[in-house]
């Protein structure tokens, strides 16, 4: 199992770097290290920049400023081994496949399209199947699945591939109790593998629940311009009063044990 304290080795390593879309910085000014190991939670405002990060990440966001390396080399050459939940308006969920079928289809990075799936992989996304407790459904037509359970179907594609670095785009959105926990779990056993995840959520008890870090976004000052880091440490040392309101600048924070609530963006 990985230590995020004492791993030398950053899986993600950001210098002065800013992404965008056809040329117009969305977000800028990030500078970080990222410990193999860690979760870390990515909270802000609409509109921050956090899923134009994640994007970054993976290669599909511009990098506009800086530089990026991810698990040591640029985010095209790394996405072999990301996982990746996109946010749940950007998925498709009309596939007419079965659950195993959809997660299969995550294999098909490293076997390509028309590659076999051989015993390996069927026990992959057996696995992943088990691993977020839909074992029992692989057979189910996907669109008939509840939100809640595609959900968790989507992760499980992003996990059959063992993935190092798991990047989840408001995995938590919508869900209800029961998905929740699963997810919670599933976050927590990620990180004790040693896997790097990054999850971004408005929900700052997953934060303080499953994550080792916080990176905490600011929208920019004016509308239109980009947003920029208010933090960045571990969950007790960055996840703060102060610096949660300056992410939310002109919302008002209430933090306590387990929520932090504003009188905007936040449900
Ligand atoms: N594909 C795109 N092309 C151009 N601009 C985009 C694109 N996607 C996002 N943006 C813009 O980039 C800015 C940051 O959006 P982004 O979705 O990264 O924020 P976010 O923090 O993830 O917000 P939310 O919490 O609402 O998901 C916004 O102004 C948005 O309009």
């Amino acid at each position: 199992m990985a230590d995020v304290n004492t791993t030398p080795n950053a899986a993600l390593s950001l210098k002065d770097a800013a992404f965008g879309y056809a040329g117009i910085t969305r977000v800028r000014g990030l500078t970080l290290d990222i410990p193999a190991g860690a979760a870390v939670a990515l909270i802000g405002p609409n509109g921050s920049g956090k899923s134009t990060l994640l994007r970054g990440i993976l290669g599909l966001a511009e990098l506009t400023d800086g530089s990026i390396e991810v698990l040591g080399e640029s985010p095209t050459k790394a996405r072999r081994h990301i996982g990746s939940l996109p946010q749940a308006d950007s998925r498709d969920v009309t596939l007419p496949v079965t659950l195993r079928q959809a997660v299969t289809m995550g294999l098909y990075r490293s076997l390509g399209p028309l590659g076999r799936v051989g015993r390996a992989g069927r026990a992959a996304v057996n696995d992943a199947l088990e691993r977020v407790g839909l074992d029992a459904f692989a057979g189910r037509r996907f669109g008939e699945l509840s939100g809640g359970q595609q959900q968790r179907g989507i992760l499980a594609r992003a996990l059959v591939s063992n993935p190092q670095l798991l990047l989840l785009d408001e995995p938590f959105n919508g869900l209800d109790r029961e998905n929740r926990d699963v997810l919670l779990e599933l976050v927590r056993g990620l990180r004790e593998e040693g896997r790097t995840v990054l999850v971004s959520t408005h929900d700052l008890e997953i934060a303080q629940a499953a994550c080792s870090h916080v990176l905490l976004l600011a929208s920019g000052h004016e509308p239109g311009q980009p947003g920029h880091p208010a933090g960045f440490g571990t969950v007790e040392d960055a996840l703060t009063l102060d610096a949660v309101q300056h992410a939310f600048h002109d919302a008002t924070v209430e933090l306590d044990q387990h929520t932090v609530t504003t009188n905007r963006e936040m449900e």
